[in-house]
């Protein structure tokens, strides 16, 4: 999952160092991101305090730049080598349109201006961060319940062969959208397993009655993402596993954004819900479905599926899925 984030961030398949590189020191910001987070408070305080702290927190930052910077002013050169040589020649080259390459063009609407090299690395840093663990945490839970419930993979299977025909091993993009059993497990898995069990802190900008509540300016407001999809009033037996629940007779595509009803928002909802959503649906999808059509996924012997529960940047498995995989037989 990170190599393809990497890949759609820079637009360039960097080498397995090049993306280790990057990868240790993200992973190094996150999980130091609670001990750096007290740094915000009295920050002039803190900087004698907390001296120490906030070496290490510079120093992870200038690591960070000079891992991606040098990526990003590659790609810059990238594009205007190319764009030099389209205006030579109309001939139009094979050249995958990256993050980088739209934050490169953004235009500020009020500053009147583009972002600078610093902004564009934290943004980078955001769209790695962002779309890797929480991914990958779903696909974890969403797998987990296929290995559980052998006959939702069984139907899943049935499904994705209808589709993609006899022989064929990979289920494409387009293909996807003829899935609506695929979709409703991955939405089941997001509704029953959400791997942000609150969305970023929100403030209000003025006093504001919220359900009864006084929450008065600049108030801090958070959402508990997990306990609304498994309110026993919006859903039936919220904590079993029901793909068919997101079945509905009329095939009408249940709104996740949550702008018609909110009956879960493992994405958030409104203005600051989650940038990413639509391609997470789409790899959770993706993933999901290339996964099914080429292993049968079975418990490892003498295993049961435990849905225990860890606290670490998303909710993960405490005890991470084991599972038996075996190539399927094309037919
Ligand atoms: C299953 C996968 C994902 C889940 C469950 C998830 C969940 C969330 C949630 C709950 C928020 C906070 C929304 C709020 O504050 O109201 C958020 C924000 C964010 N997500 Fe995701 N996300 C996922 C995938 C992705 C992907 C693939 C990307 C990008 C590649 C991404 C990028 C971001 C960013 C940049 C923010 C911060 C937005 C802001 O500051 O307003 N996320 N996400």
């Amino acid at each position: 999952m990170f190599c393809l984030l990497v890949f759609m961030c820079f637009g360039d398949k960097l080498e397995e160092k090049q993306i280790q590189k990057v990868e240790q020191v993200q992973r190094r910001m996150l999980v130091n991101i609670s001990r750096f987070n007290i740094l915000n408070f009295w920050p002039s305080l803190s900087k004698i305090v907390l001296r120490k702290r906030w070496a290490e927190f510079l120093q992870l930052h200038k690591d960070r730049e000079d891992v991606i910077l040098p990526l990003i002013r590659e790609r810059k050169k990238l594009k205007e080598q190319r764009l030099r040589k389209l205006n030579m020649d109309e001939n139009k080259d094979e050249y995958v349109l990256s993050c980088v390459d739209t934050l490169l063009d953004l235009q500020l609407p009020d500053e009147k201006r583009k972002l600078n090299d610093l902004e564009i690395v934290s943004l980078c840093n955001e769209f790695l961060n962002g779309g890797t663990d929480t991914t990958t945490t779903a696909l974890q839970w969403i797998m987990a319940n296929l290995v559980k419930y052998p006959q939702i993979q069984e139907k899943l299977l049935l499904e994705i062969k209808e589709i993609v025909g006899e022989g064929e091993e990979v289920v494409k993009e387009d293909d996807l959208q003829k899935m609506p059993y695929l979709k409703a497990i991955i939405l089941e898995g997001l509704r029953r397993h959400p791997p942000a069990r609150m969305v970023l802190p929100h403030a209000v900008t003025e006093d504001t009655m919220l359900g009864g509540f006084l929450v008065p300016k600049n108030g801090t407001v958070n959402f508990m993402v997990a306990d609304i999809g498994w309110d026993s009033k919006a859903w039936e037996d919220p904590m079993a596993f029901k793909p068919e629940r997101f079945l509905n007779s009329e095939r009408e595509a249940f709104d996740i954004t949550g702008s018609r009803e909110i009956k879960m928002m493992p994405f958030g909802a409104g203005r600051r819900i989650c940038p990413g959503y639509g391609l997470a649906m789409l790899h959770l999808e993706y993933f999901v479905a290339n996964l099914i059509l080429n292993f049968e996924w079975k418990a490892v012997d003498g295993d049961d599926i435990d849905f225990s529960e860890k606290q670490e940047l998303t909710i993960v498995m405490k005890n991470p899925l084991r599972a038996h995989l075996s190539r399927r037989v094309a037919s």
